[in-house]
């Protein structure tokens, strides 16, 4: 990136049913580009084709991964009551350090919420998304959600509106949905088979009879069904949570995602159960466990299918609290406790929001430029050969957080020309028991652990220890302030290269190639100092733009020169990055000498 990024406000997730007939599907999925079938790339970065999808989506964090860097969501506790049980949900459960779905501190009357939403606004200017989402269920709540809804979109009309549901009533409130321009609607379901669903729900509670076992989850499911090609047919966006539940509805999931993307679903959720004894549900007292992330990311690659052509996943879901504020993976709900709104007359800071929102777009224009220049993309076929990165970020689209101060990495699959966002993880995603609360060895060590599947990780800084640790696990420490898809892409060009020019071509033994090996076919000549490591930011841009690479250099006796510097490695490692691509966006002057510990020029040329 050349310029520091913009100053954004502070950035402190069998059919049981009798499917509706295949001309009915088709007509659904038509009217919405259905499941992204269009390619409208809700999760990924690319911009969606559809303008009416795209005008849907490009502001809402949940919608768009891209978004997600720029714009927060909140939700409001107005829907105590549900009328089905799962058995991984317990709502009685509150820990105050927990960010878990169906937990809440406060339930709110709707004027209490419309107060708050008003406040929070106000205080969070890119909150573009309000969504409802429990505790309970908000369709066994209608008449609280439905006038939450009604005094938000009257008094705040730049705020998109949302709701999350089981979908047993939906087909009753479709319509009044529809009436009150709420354009996105989670629906949950963890089956189409009741066979399956059995072991989900021990009960549903439908038009005043309590249904168990099989006959529970057909109704269920016929009414999930429903409601989702309701909404489909309205052009209502429908996302479609469904939770990983090993051993439980693990293999069911890919059949559960075609029959949605088949029903209209824009996008599908599958969400890791979270489950502990102490949650008090009938999974975590029996030990139920939830997915790993290599689980996780599986199952959600099989229901992507090749090349992301089966079905849009959503990756970057956080399972937030009922009552969640701010960026997806950060909770700021503690500053805005019912003192801070109740009974108070709240303005509404319209073109205040305008302004930042446009701040925001200009931002976002300008990281799009960057990535077009570098041809860096995450949807269309990806390369052969990609690595994961793990990103440390505060937001704004930059790798810009030290490794120490994350609460949660980005994990990217890398490669030549290719930075696609696959899963968030959470250092310590939930909270576990006093004994590891402050217990910094063992983060550091779970956090290790987390990342093993990674062969690098991304930040703008990191002490030697952690450094050293993740060294000696393999995965490869970078410090770096840039756009985030240019550094995940320039890590994994170089990564794959590596790896690909270590492997065994011939069975006869190892190949090898080094950083002088690379640096020789660039015609790079290091006159000083020591060559540690070559970044090829775009390999094929080479012969076009002979600075699109970034040299890693050991100063020594040496010296650094060069168009910019800044990469600095561990014990004053310094780079000379010739930056100033053909768009002529960038230039590191800004960060020139950051890195530089002894004052001497560095020399790298090329010929
Ligand atoms: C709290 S619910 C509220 C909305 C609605 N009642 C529903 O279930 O869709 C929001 C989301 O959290 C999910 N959820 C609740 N408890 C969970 C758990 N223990 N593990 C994973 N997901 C959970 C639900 O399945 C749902 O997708
Ligand atoms: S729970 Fe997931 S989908 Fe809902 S607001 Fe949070 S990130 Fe978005
Ligand atoms: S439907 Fe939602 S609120 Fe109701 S029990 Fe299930 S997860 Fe909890």
């Amino acid at each position: 990136m050349t310029s520091e990024p913009v100053a954004l406000p502070v950035l402190s997730t069998a059919p049981a049913a009798p499917v509706p007939s295949q001309s009915a599907t088709s007509a659904a999925t038509a009217a919405l580009g259905g499941g992204c079938a269009s390619k409208t790339s809700c999760g990924s970065s690319a911009p969606a084709t559809d303008p009416e999808i795209a005008e849907k989506i490009a502001n809402h964090p949940c919608y768009s991964a891209e978004a997600h860097q720029f714009y927060a969501r909140m939700h409001v506790a107005v829907a105590p009551g549900c009328n089905i049980q799962c058995n991984y949900c317990n709502r009685k459960y509150d820990c105050a350090n927990e960010s878990r779905p169906g937990v809440t501190s406060d339930l709110l009357t709707p004027e209490d919420a419309l107060a708050k939403v008003k406040l929070v606004a106000s205080e969070i200017k890119q909150m573009s998304v309000l969504g409802i989402a429990g505790p309970g269920d908000p369709l066994a709540n209608p008449k609280r959600t439905f006038r939450t809804l009604e005094l938000v979109a009257r008094d705040c009309p730049d705020i998109k509106l949302c709701l999350s549901t089981n979908g047993l009533t939906l087909p009753d409130h479709v319509d009044r949905i529809a009436d009150l321009n709420v354009d996105h609607v989670t629906i949950t379901i963890n089956m189409i088979d009741p066979e399956v669903g059995e072991r989900i729900y021990p009960w549903v509670a439908y038009k005043g009879k309590k249904y168990t076992g099989r006959e529970a989850s057909k109704i269920l499911s016929e009414r999930q069904l429903e409601g989702l090609a309701m909404l489909a047919e309205r052009k209502i966006l429908a996302k479609v949570n469904s939770v990983l539940i090993p051993g439980v509805n693990d293999e069911h999931l890919v059949e559960v995602s075609q029959t949605v993307r088949g029903l209209g679903a824009f996008l599908h959720n599958v969400m890791p159960l979270v489950s502990a004894p102490e949650h008090g549900t009938v999974f975590g007292l029996a030990g139920q466990r939830g997915p790993t992330a290599q689980e996780l990311k599986a199952l959600q690659d099989s229901c992507a299918g090749v090349d992301g052509a089966d079905m849009n996943m959503m990756r970057h879901c956080r399972q937030c609290r009922a009552d969640a504020v701010g960026m997806l993976g950060e909770d700021r709900g503690d500053e805005f406790t019912p003192e801070t709104y109740q009974g108070r007359e709240i303005a509404y800071d319209l073109a205040g929001r305008q302004a930042v929102h446009a701040e925001i777009e200009r931002s976002r224009a300008e990281n799009r430029t960057e990535r077009e220049t570098l041809r860096i993309t995450d949807s269309g076929p990806k390369p052969d050969d990609t690595v994961l990165v793990a990103v440390a970020t505060k937001g704004s689209g930059v790798v810009n957080q030290h490794f120490g101060h994350a609460s949660e990495f980005w994990i990217y699959e890398a490669g030549r020309n290719w930075a696609s966002l696959v899963q968030t993880r959470d250092v310590q995603r939930y909270c576990e028991g006093p004994s590891e609360c402050g217990d910094g060895a063992s983060v550091l060590d779970k956090t290790i652990a987390m990342l093993s599947d990674c062969a690098a990780v991304l930040c703008s800084k990191i002490g030697p220890g952690p450094y050293d640790a993740l060294e000696d696990a393999g995965i490869e420490p970078i410090e770096v302030y840039e756009l985030i898809e240019t550094a995940v892409a320039a890590a994994g060009a170089r990564i794959t290269a590596a790896r690909a020019a270590a492997a065994p071509t011939d069975g006869s033994g190892d190949a090898g190639t080094s950083p002088t090996d690379v640096a020789a076919e660039l015609d790079l000549e290091v006159r000083s100092g020591e060559l540690v490591d070559v970044d090829l930011l775009d390999p094929d841009l080479m012969d076009e733009d002979p600075f699109a690479f970034a040299v890693h250099v050991r100063p020594g006796a040496g010296s650094c020169s060069g168009a910019g510097a800044g990469k600095g490695g561990r014990g004053g490692g310094c780079s000379g990055h010739g930056a100033d691509h053909a768009s002529g966006s960038r230039t590191d002057s800004s960060r020139t000498d950051s890195a530089h510990t002894d004052g001497a020029d560095l020399e790298v040329a090329r010929s």
